[in-house]
């Protein structure tokens, strides 16, 4: 039996008190579990009528269980010990987190940096199974990823069909492919679950499972709340967490997400892109903050932010926030629980909970780039070797020191700054920890995200949500590319145009935007973190 911790104080427990009794009589709990697809309203009825088959995964995931288990045995016995997995989003984030915290290995591709797939394909290729999980078979980077590690496959004397596994919707391209090319093994996932609700159908389950991690712990785990979660009853964690970050009045739309040693490394950014993709759009939404316990919007008392913390089951309750949220409990229940708290949050927030509208502007102005590249439309300014384009008022800046000032000091009132690094989240991982030293010098929330990454998660956030980000885009010389087979681009080619590509969508959306460019990437993150330092 899993148990799940929620304790709610200040605005999030008046915004429970106000909400739950209309929650209960509209039955919304039970209705969910009845894959009622009018929770949303006429605009979302026919989307959310294709999408609910998460709220019931079981059967499905336990048929993937039996299948997994199969397969890992197979793959264990043949030596064949490093799972790498290419996917993006919703198809990485939750088996990332899975196998994070089981502490079994598992590699995971999200990125198109040359740096890091040459990384990927340039060791232990004798003992490696490529996991290949895209929902829709035809996202570029996955599609690429798979095409790049195959070719490195076959290069090595390896069959590389021998070594992929594909996890797909039926009948979609990547299916189409994996048919025809006889990869190992094919599993194809339940179509009425989008990509940030599938942690518990085969996209979480396959690529965590194969790493070694005990995925029937977790669907049981899962289903032991499901039955609460479905129920209309004043208990139900879900309505509580949901009526909790989506009905304060004024809406705290910034969640500060803090892990106070839940045992779930990389909770936060699983739950970051199923509450900033399923709710920032037609100009509102949920924006989460995921930092360190301590950093500085932990400690700030801004009327805008809420603080959730991911808890470990004996955190003391007396250092329990003013305002927010403490959730603590077993990786399946804390999946299962947080979406539904998103879905009922969408209700509150009058948005529809499973599309994405905003993504494919990002996508398509990078294939147009692709198609045609353009050089770069701003002029800019070389400050310490770091190369900067973006508003008069931070590129006329004296040195790095003053143009971050003039970066911060372009936030709105409310606002907040997104920091977007496409680079390598190993290599380059350094520069994450400019993140809190950019809070402390803004006084306002900071996002970090790598991209492209982050454009399948708050990027949807960052271009539908409220009109309230500054963005800063990092990119950096790879000194080496990697090409795609059978495609007309490159890694690098890709990167560029998918950072000029959504920096052109911002751009066009009236968001400011300021491009930090790195010719040399370890001098660059250096430069750029002692001027966040003030050094
Ligand atoms: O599984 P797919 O189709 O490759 O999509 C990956 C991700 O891209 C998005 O569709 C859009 O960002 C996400 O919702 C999804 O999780």
């Amino acid at each position: 039996m899993s148990t799940l911790g929620l304790t709610a104080t200040g605005s999030a427990l008046e915004a429970i008190d106000r909400h739950l009794p209309a929650l209960l009589e509209d039955r919304v709990a039970s209705r969910l579990g009845a894959q009622d697809a009018t929770l949303w309203g006429e605009q979302a009825r026919d989307e959310a009528a294709r999408r609910l088959g998460w709220i019931s995964p079981f059967a499905d995931a336990r048929a993937v269980v039996a299948d997994v288990e199969a397969l890992a045995a197979e793959l264990r016995r043949a030596g064949l010990t490093r799972v790498v997995l290419a996917g993006m989003g919703g198809s990485s984030l939750a088996p990332e987190v899975i196998a994070a915290a089981a502490g079994v290995p598992l590699e995971v591709l999200d990125s198109t940096d040359p740096l890091e797939v040459a990384d990927v394909i340039g060791r232990d290729l004798d003992r490696t199974v490529l996991v290949v999980s895209s929902k829709s078979g035809s996202t570029v980077e996955t599609d690429s990823q798979r095409r790049i590690v195959e070719r490195a496959l076959r290069e090595a004397g390896v069959d590389p069909a021998e070594r992929i596994v594909v996890v797909t919707d039926p009948g979609s391209p990547l299916h189409e492919a994996a048919e025809a090319a006889h990869y190992r093994a094919v599993f194809t996932a339940d179509p009425t679950v989008g990509g940030r609700y599938s942690a518990l159908t085969a996209f979480g389950l396959v690529p965590a499972g194969l790493a070694g991690a005990d995925v029937a712990a977790l669907v049981d785990e899962a289903e032991s709340v499901a039955g609460l979660l479905t129920a209309d009853d004043v208990e139900n964690p879900g309505l509580r967490l949901g009526a909790a970050i989506g009905g304060t009045s004024p809406l705290r739309d910034k969640l500060v997400i803090s892990d106070l040693g839940s045992g779930l490394p990389g909770f936060g950014d699983w739950a970051e892109q199923l509450l900033a993709e399923s709710t920032g759009k037609d100009g509102t939404g949920l924006l989460p903050v995921v930092v360190a316990p301590g950093d500085p919007e932990t400690v700030s008392a801004a009327g805008d932010l809420l603080q959730v913390q991911i808890a470990g089951a004996d955190v003391p309750e007396d250092d329990a926030p003013a305002h927010g949220l403490r959730v603590s409990g077993s990786l399946g229940a804390q999946m299962l629980t947080w979406e539904v708290a998103t879905a009922v949050a969408g209700r509150l927030l009058g948005i529809n909970p499973f599309d994405q509208p905003d993504v494919e502007a990002a996508k398509a102005a990078a294939r147009a780039l692709l198609d045609a590249p353009t050089g770069p439309a701003e002029s800019g300014a070389v400050l310490q070797g770091v190369e900067v384009s973006g508003p008069a008022a931070v590129t006329e800046s004296a040195d790095l020191r003053s143009a971050l000032g003039a970066v911060v000091g372009l936030i709105p009132p409310g606002g907040y700054l997104a920091v977007q690094a496409y680079l390598s989240r190993h290599a380059d991982a350094e520069l994450a920890g400019i993140r809190s030293e950019l809070a402390e010098l803004a006084g306002r929330p900071v996002t970090f995200g790598w991209g492209p990454r982050f454009l399948h998660s708050t990027g949807q956030y960052h271009k539908g949500g409220p009109a309230t980000g500054v963005f800063l885009q990092v990119t950096g010389a790879a000194g080496t590319d990697v090409e795609v087979p059978d495609r007309a681009f490159s890694l690098g080619r890709l990167i560029a145009a998918q950072a000029s590509g959504d920096a052109d969508v911002l751009r066009a959306l009236g968001r400011p935007v300021i491009t930090v460019h790195l010719p040399r990437r370890a001098a660059g993150i250096a430069a750029l973190r002692d001027a966040a330092r003030g050094r």
